[in-house]
């Protein structure tokens, strides 16, 4: 495996408009978030450019691209703030608009795994958008908020919509988020687990307010794209679903 270093570059968005994958342009960005988000010029562009699959700044061997997936307001940037920054800023909530991606890089049994990971937005208005970038992507989150029944409601069409556009072998994990919400919570875990079942989908629940599990999926998913890419002999397999149920904290707990 190859070592690269390229142009730092923390990350980056493509305008609602555009369909490209990886656009090179300037791109914009919403204004402001909930989440301490992108890095973002007075005039709303981003202040480091393009920063295609392949540079990042940061020693890598291997990269792949995530995307984020899920109803609009189940916490798609505020998950991915976390896993990136450590940090969530509660406040109001301020929608993506088209789509934006971060980079990190992991640390994975020694090899350093770079995830670009893309957040798309979730209202229905941006859909054509975000169905562009499914095509190149190696692994799926799709999120639900466990205290939003129409969220989880709309895995279904998710499903639907990354099987028709994603590759047939993409990676894809279910995450509940907004465990944290104790009070508020309408999507039983077991709900969850038996959707994730019956699509033999890993699943977790997480919280990107508290952190719950956050580093874990996208770890879990750094793991199993590694693996992918290097054909570990099998008796080293990493197995992700064993992974995911093995590690996964919190109140509602993923152990059997
Ligand atoms: N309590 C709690 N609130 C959260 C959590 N994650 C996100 N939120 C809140 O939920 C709202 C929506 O979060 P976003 O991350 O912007 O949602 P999104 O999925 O990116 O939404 P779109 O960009 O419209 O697709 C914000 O007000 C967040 O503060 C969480 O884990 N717990
Ligand atoms: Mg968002």
């Amino acid at each position: 495996m190859s070592r690269k270093k390229t142009p730092k570059s923390k990350g980056g968005s493509a305008p609602a408009t555009s369909a490209l994958p990886a656009a090179n342009g300037p791109r914009l960005v919403r204004p402001g978030t909930a989440c301490p988000g992108s890095k973002t010029s007075p005039n709303g562009l981003l202040q480091q450019g393009q920063s295609p699959l392949g540079s990042g700044g940061d020693f890598y061997d291997v990269a792949f691209k995530v995307m984020l997936v899920g109803d609009s307001g189940v916490g798609k940037t505020c998950l991915l703030v976390r896993f990136k920054d450590g940090a969530f800023l509660a406040g109001t909530f301020i929608s993506t608009v088209g789509i934006d991606f971060r980079n990190k890089v992991l640390n994975v049994d020694g090899t350093k795994v770079k995830l670009q990971i893309w957040d798309t937005a979730g209202q229905e208005r941006f859909r054509s958008v975000t169905h562009a970038y499914y095509r190149d992507a190696h692994a799926l989150l799709l999120l639900y908020d466990v205290t939003n029944k129409a969220s989880f409601d709309s895995i279904q069409a998710w499903l639907a919509e990354i099987q028709e556009y994603a590759q047939h072998d993409v990676v894809l994990m279910l995450l509940g988020n907004k465990v944290d919400s104790a009070q508020e919570r309408v999507v039983k875990r077991e709900d969850g687990e038996k959707l994730a079942k019956e699509y033999g989908l890993p699943f977790m629940e997480t919280s990107a307010k508290t952190g719950l599990n956050v580093d874990l999926a996208f770890t879990a998913i750094a793991k199993e794209l590694k693996q992918r890419s290097t054909k570990a002999p099998s008796e080293h397999r990493f197995l992700l679903h064993d992974y995911v149920r093995r590690e996964g904290r919190g109140a509602f707990c993923c152990r059997p």
